[in-house]
């Protein structure tokens, strides 16, 4: 597999910015997750690296080659979409085998038909593989669009929240699976994702976009653990980070304008006291909802937790995380 260089590149679409000087390396062999809310930029990378979007400027090169201005079947990537592409009237088999049967390919009947099996197997559809493409549930189609990427040895591959549309338990397990098989393949992959447990487990490096710009790539626990700011800060973390005036607890650093506390940042027992609004128990997790001087914070108790509403319970901040006026990290 190859490398993905991308050097200065931005695009406008109109006035509005899809990305602005992006510069990123996507290593051989490794697992890129792009984060950012909506509009961020994330589906313009991809199209921009797949050559769907034309640059304005910067440069961006696949396992060295300057791709600029080639186009997308010369960049030999493969692209999933969150939304399955298949061919309706075609079977699953064909679907899968269709990437395999260009004529640049060449690949052996009998290779396309192994790999066909090995990669229905692998998506658990080996007894759908005669049925039309039309003739599944939406969660198989995704599988299916996957698969006719998985199928090719492409020189990356790029996915644009392949999982979104399927249910928990099977996301969860192709989650497994994907990261299972970008491991074995060696694969070079960039992914876009909105569900941080994605990017969490999935991802080798996180970069996170703001408003078409890359603010902080790294691997997902400096991203969790050492935020550049508060922006990079909220993308990661159930509940999310709890903002509050720096100086709440004292002790803030000089320059301070808020701190960011993360559940494990919250020690219970000691400080100041607050009220519990609510204890909330959602089966993997029990959140507690406090109020203190009229802000609300969401941290995590002890499911067996004996709290109740209307309760007061002291708290005091553990290496919180602090932010100037700006956003920036200073602590
Ligand atoms: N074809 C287009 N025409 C006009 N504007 C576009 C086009 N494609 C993207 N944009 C704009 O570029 C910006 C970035 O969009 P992009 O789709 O890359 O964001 P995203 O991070 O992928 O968002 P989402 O999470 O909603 O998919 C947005 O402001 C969007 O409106």
């Amino acid at each position: 597999m190859a490398e993905v260089q991308l050097t200065g590149v931005s695009k406008r679409f109109g006035r509005e910015i899809g990305v602005e000087d992006l510069t990123m390396t996507v290593a051989d062999g490794s697992f890129v997750v792009l984060l950012g809310p909506t509009g961020a930029g994330k589906t313009t990378t991809l199209r921009l690296i797949s050559g769907l979007e034309k640059a304005d400027a910067g440069d961006i090169r696949i396992g060295g080659q300057l791709v600029t201005n080639l186009t997308p079947a010369q960049r030999d990537v493969a692209m999933v979409f969150q939304q399955y592409s298949l061919y309706p009237h075609l079977t699953v088999r064909e679907n899968l085998a269709f990437p395999l049967k260009s004529p640049i390919l060449r690949t052996p009947e009998d290779e396309i038909a192994r790999k066909v099996t090995e990669i229905a197997e692998v998506l658990r559809i080996p007894h759908k593989l005669d049925n039309k493409a039309t003739a599944l549930s939406g969660g198989e189609m995704q599988r299916v669009s996957i698969g006719r990427a998985l199928v090719r040895d492409p020189q990356v591959y790029l996915m644009d929240e392949p999982l979104s549309s399927l249910d928990a338990k099977l996301r969860s397990d192709l989650r497994i699976e994907l990261k299972r098989i970008q491991a074995d393949l060696g694969a070079t992959l960039l992914y876009v994702t909105h569900d941080q447990i994605e990017a969490m487990t999935m991802a080798t490096q996180i970069g996170v976009l703001d408003n078409g710009r890359l603010v902080q790539f790294g691997t997902p626990r400096e991203i969790y653990e050492n935020p550049v700011s508060l922006y990079v800060a909220s993308r990661l973390g159930l509940p999310r980070i709890n903002t509050l005036p720096a100086e709440m607890f004292g002790g803030a650093p000089s320059g301070a304008a808020t701190i960011g506390l993360r559940p494990e940042h919250i020690e219970h027992g000691a400080g100041k006291p607050s009220q519990v609004v609510r204890v909330e128990h959602l089966g993997d997790q029990t959140r507690l909802h406090l109020t203190l001087d009229g802000h609300d914070i969401i941290t995590l108790t002890d499911p067996h937790t004996p709290l109740k509403g209307g309760e007061t319970v002291a708290i005091q901040p553990r290496d919180a995380l602090y932010f100037d006026a700006a956003g920036t990290r200073i602590a």
